[in-house]
């Protein structure tokens, strides 16, 4: 699996999570870098983005080397970074691609230019086996008010597609507090809702990155779509269990990425 995300110094999201996703999930982890960032539990302070060039010239050295047989994509700090990842993924067809739309961190800051959205929309969504915006992402992308209730991410889903990706998963965690939290996905197949019990926590640093690196693992595994993103879920439940009351930092800290080694 290789990830083409931001850094994260504080370690619970970003390239840092999905290496983490990677190995707890029995997969090898690759990663090309596109930002630095300097944030932690509590929020971010500085985007260093890498030369657009350069983020080109580490997928291609993975690419020409490795057998990858999944891509997750995340933070996308600039246009020329967004059109450099799709130029180079264009060129290379094979792997699948989990696309997280990346605009604003958990803790409301900012990650991408606003003219990373046309980038996303014109030439990447349509290299995705599956996009995963969270609900601002999902209106952001439909140019409308985000979805407000479970009928409503079905429908987006479904116009997503239409936009031309594959798959689209709507991501309900900023539906805010309730007994379970679900998550909307529209494929060919039609569309299916992924159920999960609400964890009461504030450590939810990094759940996008975590679910969509969980999804590219399980479909590097050899996974279908339902499936792995069936097995991402779960894992992301357990992670987020695991770590609810742990106090790494002061603000949202992350989930426990090595939950299932530590109940062994
Ligand atoms: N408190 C929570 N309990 C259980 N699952 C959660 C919780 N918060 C988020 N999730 C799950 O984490 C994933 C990421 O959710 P979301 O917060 O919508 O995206 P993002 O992190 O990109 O903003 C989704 O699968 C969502 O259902
Ligand atoms: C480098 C980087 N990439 C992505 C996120 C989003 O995190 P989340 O998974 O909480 O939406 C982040 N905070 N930092």
């Amino acid at each position: 699996m290789l990830s083409i995300a931001g850094s994260d110094p504080s370690g619970g999201a970003g390239i840092q999570a999905d290496l983490k996703t990677a190995t707890a999930l029995g997969v090898y982890g690759a990663a090309a870098i596109t930002s630095l960032t300097v944030q932690n539990t509590r929020g971010v302070t500085g985007i260093h983005p890498v030369p657009a060039g350069f983020v080109a010239d580490q997928i291609v050295a993975v690419l020409t080397d490795l057998e990858v047989a999944a891509i997750k994509i995340g933070m996308l700090a600039t246009a020329e970074i967004a059109a450099a990842v799709a130029e180079v993924l264009r060129a290379r067809p094979g792997p699948a691609i989990v696309l997280d739309p990346v605009v604003i961190a958990t803790s409301g800051d900012r990650l991408v230019t606003p003219e990373v959205t046309a980038v996303i929309k014109d030439e990447l969504l349509t290299l995705a086996t599956v996009i995963t915006p969270n609900l601002p992402e999902t209106g952001t992308l439909l140019d409308h008010e985000p979805p407000t209730t479970v009928a409503e991410m079905s429908l987006a889903a479904q116009e997503l597609r239409t936009q031309g990706s594959a798959a689209a998963l709507v991501k309900g965690g900023h539906l805010g507090r309730s007994e379970t939290i679900t998550d909307v996905l529209a494929d060919a197949d039609g569309v299916i809702n992924f159920s999960g019990p609400y964890v009461p926590t504030a450590n939810t640093h990094g759940t996008g990155c975590t679910l969509s690196s969980a999804i590219a693992s399980e479909l590097a595994s050899g996974r279908r779509l339902r499936p792995a993103v069936e097995a991402a879920k779960n894992y992301l439940t357990g992670a987020l269990r695991a770590g609810a009351d742990r106090r790494i930092g002061s603000g949202s800290g992350p989930v426990d990425h090595l939950w299932r080694e530590q109940s062994r």
